[in-house]
């Protein structure tokens, strides 16, 4: 065995990215970019462990997608780091940055033959250009950039970072111990992804599928006196409203868990469990657009909705415009890609009893489509 285990940090906020994807659910293919990196590592076979640190919230998905050790970030790189060092017991740990998404497994080859060398095995690149420091020339020969993944004595690391200070990498912390570091050449294909500009210079991810995700939800409430009827976020006029946890908003419901559907998210109830004081009375609409920024930053975008409430009463005709333009603005899509349909069930069963209202739902999403984001763009 390689007795080195891979380390993919993957927990920061894309600040510098300004998308709602978050980078490293981009799709690359058919498959979320840190995911293509991850299984482009994995096929290297030469790492007897690979750990993902992400947040809590991307892990919970990521296990929809793969089984590697996903461990929760902190509130830097540095304590995301620690939280993945107390997963490691090989000799060896390389730590890469899942945004290092291109980097060829030549550079992985160069740094693993040199594990011996010293106690930190770091990948680096000349400087091309002619360097200042302030106002002062300096000799560029003398300077180097530093790339990750790095390969280090997992004792030596765990020691180094044993700290209150912060690095900004495994080097500096390991040098901090008066340890020797170990410099190879790196690849200008380790260029990290930070920007959507970075794009451009990262061969390896291929443009999203095309491919349209379909997702289904049913939602079912009985009507209860003394509550306002709310339907896709509309307040309905009637004598009653729904039997719920939340304001029942029953058709929010239903395309809630279609949207959850096509993005293979599970259901409306694992977000939002209706035993959690926090959503008693909830207004759906809150909990719509948590849903959307949630599937948006995951990498998808919403094609179209389309919906039959089943209701015996009231008439809701004259309220599916204003449902539209309200579903519209809150799903960020232009309101003749949402239909709505109302239908009685003829006086049968508990609809036709007018005892509560089933409303299904459908709704189609595709991959967020950067390609298309970038090449619009005025670089
Ligand atoms: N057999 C079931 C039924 C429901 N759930 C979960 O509860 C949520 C709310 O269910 P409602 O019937 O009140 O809409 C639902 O979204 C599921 O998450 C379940 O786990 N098992
Ligand atoms: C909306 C949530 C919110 O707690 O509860 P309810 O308002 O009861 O609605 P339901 O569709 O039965 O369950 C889903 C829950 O997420």
């Amino acid at each position: 065995m390689s007795q080195t285990t891979l380390v993919l940090l993957g927990a920061g906020s894309s600040s510098r990215f300004k998308s709602r994807v978050k980078k490293q659910w981009l799709y690359s293919g058919e498959v979320p970019l840190w995911l293509q990196v991850a299984q482009h590592f994995e096929g290297m076979g030469l790492f007897e462990k690979i750990i993902i640190v992400s947040s809590s919230q991307e892990i919970h998905y990521m296990k929809h997608f793969a089984d590697y050790t996903f461990i929760e970030g902190g509130d830097s790189r540095q304590a995301s780091l620690s939280n993945a060092l107390s997963h490691v017991n090989s000799s060896y740990v390389m730590v890469s940055d899942i945004a290092r998404c291109c980097i060829p497994e030549t550079m992985i080859q160069r740094i693993l033959h040199a594990k011996n060398e010293a106690a930190c095995i770091v990948p680096t690149l000349p400087v091309t250009d002619t360097l200042y420091m302030e106002n002062t020339p300096i000799d560029r020969e003398k300077v180097k950039i530093i790339q990750t993944p790095q390969l280090s004595r997992t004792k030596t690391l765990k020691q180094a970072l044993d700290t209150e200070i912060l690095f900004t990498d495994e080097s500096s912390a390991i040098a901090s111990l008066g340890q020797q570091i170990h410099f190879v050449e790196g690849s200008p294909l380790a260029h990290k992804l930070t920007t959507l500009d970075d794009l451009l210079k990262l061969p390896c991810i291929q443009a999203p599928s095309s491919r349209t995700l379909t997702g289904y939800g049913i939602d079912i409430h009985p009507f209860e006196t003394g509550k306002e009827m709310k339907l896709c976020g509309v307040t309905i006029d009637a004598e009653y409203g729904f039997k719920a946890h939340s304001d029942g908003d029953v058709a929010i419901h239903a395309l809630i868990d279609a949207l959850l559907g096509a993005a293979g998210m599970g259901d409306i109830g694992e977000l939002y469990p209706d035993t959690e004081p926090v959503f008693a009375g909830a207004d759906s609409t809150k909990l719509l657009e948590d849903t959307v920024e949630r599937i948006s930053s995951f990498g998808f975008e919403i094609g179209n909705i389309d919906m039959t409430i089943m209701a015996e009463a009231p008439k809701l005709l004259p309220y599916k415009a204003i449902m539209r333009t309200t579903l519209a603005s809150i799903l960020g899509i232009p309101s003749n890609r949402i239909n709505i349909k109302a239908t009685t069930a003829e006086k049968l069963g508990f609809v036709g009893r007018k005892e509560g209202v089933t409303v299904h739902a459908v709704a189609n999403l595709n991959y967020f489509n950067w390609k298309k984001s970038i090449n619009g763009r005025k670089t």
